[in-house]
């Protein structure tokens, strides 16, 4: 929880405007995506017969993640996208794990292919995501598209930071030429994140929790983006005035409530735009789901199509 200085900051109005940031709801946005992913599934079903299909594993008894893959499952629903949940034991072998992999990717019926992290220990994480065919790979976890991140060769970006950019767009916020700075280094979002910027020719610094002075970092971005897992990390002294601010974090407080990484009163006084938590990144993380499945759904049927052609040429 902020200090009583930094209490102060978040009861004042922005410094130099007197107005509060915007506020980009993610969920707005989320909503009105689905209305279109809904009409591209209903289209690949009456092409090919069959709706769009999503397999997710699930390792465990982690509540959080039930919930997310709960989430997922019903978001499927609502966009007109089959799924099917393959629950197993935490002490599932790995080798099973690669089978039921290698029975999905043969599965015509299944587009995309998640393994909802985090997996127990024993398992090998690398063998498990890299067992899943690259065209199914809806997470974009696979080497082959993280690597593609770099080259510009990926079929699938991972689904939180892939919301990220959509979050920005739709709020017309540029990126190109903008000072970016990502606060957390993790597979699934800050470093992905970090290279999505850079290709959009934005100049990216990556930082940590633990980076030595971190606000000297922070307060010259125009974007900052963080996804850190430290409640209340980023306050206002570290933001520069009217900085786009995009939380990634998700931190559940012990009275259960969910917060992010930023402390939302006090910078949203500073900042132009700002995303809350919950209600920001997160419905987007789940959108981007969807979109990668219908979009990979679609390429497959752009594939078949191609080779209706090679045959009749
Ligand atoms: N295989 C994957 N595992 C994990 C991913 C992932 O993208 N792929 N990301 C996270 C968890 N996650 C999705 O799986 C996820 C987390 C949170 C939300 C979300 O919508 N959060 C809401 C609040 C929800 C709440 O109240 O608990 C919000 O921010 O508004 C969506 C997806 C780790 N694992």
């Amino acid at each position: 929880m902020p200090s009583g200085k930094i209490a102060r900051w978040a009861s004042l109005s922005h410094p130099r405007t007197g107005t509060l940031a915007k506020i980009i709801d993610g969920q707005k946005l989320a909503r009105a995506l689905r209305v279109d992913l809904l009409k591209r599934a209903d289209a690949i079903a009456a092409r090919r017969g069959t709706p769009p299909g999503l397999a997710v594993i699930l390792v465990g008894d982690d509540a959080a993640s039930a919930v997310y893959v709960r989430n997922k499952i019903r978001a499927c629903e609502t966009a007109g996208i089959h799924s099917t949940c393959l629950r197993f034991p935490s002490t599932v072998g790995n080798d099973e794990l690669l089978t039921t992999i290698t029975e999905l990717n043969e599965d015509a019926a299944i587009d995309g292919i998640l393994v909802q992290l985090p997996l127990p220990p024993h398992i090998l994480l690398d063998q498990v995501l890299e067992a899943i065919s690259v065209e199914k790979d809806v997470d974009g976890f696979h080497l082959y598209n993280v690597g593609g991140l770099v080259t510009g060769n990926t079929i699938f970006s991972p689904c939180t930071p892939y919301g990220v950019v959509k979050l920005l767009e739709s709020e017309n916020i540029a990126i190109e030429g903008q000072n970016v700075v990502v606060v957390g280094a993790s597979n699934i979002v800050g470093k992905p994140m970090a290279l999505m910027l850079m290709a959009r020719d934005a100049t990216v610094a990556i930082c940590h929790a633990k980076t030595r002075d971190l606000a000297q970092f922070t307060i010259l971005a125009d974007i900052l983006v963080v996804a850190a897992g430290v409640p209340g990390l980023i306050i206002p002294q570290m933001v520069k005035t009217g900085a786009v601010v995009i939380d990634v974090g998700i931190n559940r407080l012990p009275d259960g409530r969910i917060t992010g990484d930023v402390d939302f009163e006090g910078v949203s006084a500073k900042a132009s735009c700002i995303t809350p938590v919950p209600g920001g990144v997160g419905p987007m993380t789940v959108t981007m789901l969807l979109e990668n499945t219908i979009a990979s759904a679609e390429r497959g049927l752009a594939r078949s199509g191609r080779l209706l052609e090679n045959m009749d040429s």
